[in-house]
């Protein structure tokens, strides 16, 4: 952000504050966006190995060491906990979706859904 977080001094101020917090919005949820991609394009590839191996879609063991850590970090960052809790499970359930299409035969590494 170019500017720190402050009072603005008027109305105009105000507006100057919200463009630049907004420019700064933008650019984290493009950086989101290409973070998520990359994520998918590796849970993918697992995707065809535990197909090619057998292994299942879900490893609910793995998924709560993931939960553990990512509250430890949500918290250490003062993110609140739950939300990111919330957040891992709802991408780890599109990528267990993704595993079991990939093991049923129809999941070639498309790039979308
Ligand atoms: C990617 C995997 O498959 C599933 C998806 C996970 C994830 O998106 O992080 C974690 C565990 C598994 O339920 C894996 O086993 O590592």
């Amino acid at each position: 952000m170019s500017d720190t977080i402050r009072t603005p001094t008027d109305a105009a101020d105000a507006r100057k504050l919200l463009a630049g917090y907004r420019a700064s919005i933008d650019n984290i949820d493009a950086a989101l966006i290409h973070m998520l991609a990359e994520r998918f394009r590796c849970t993918k590839a697992v995707g065809v190995l535990k197909a090619e191996h057998g292994l299942p879609p879900a490893d609910p063991a793995r998924e709560a060491e993931q939960i553990a850590r990512l509250r430890r970090l949500a918290d250490d960052a003062q993110l609140d906990p739950d939300f990111a809790e919330k957040f891992l499970n709802f991408v780890v359930r599109e990528v267990i979706r993704h595993h079991e299409q990939i093991a049923a035969g129809n999941g070639e590494l498309k790039t979308n859904t």
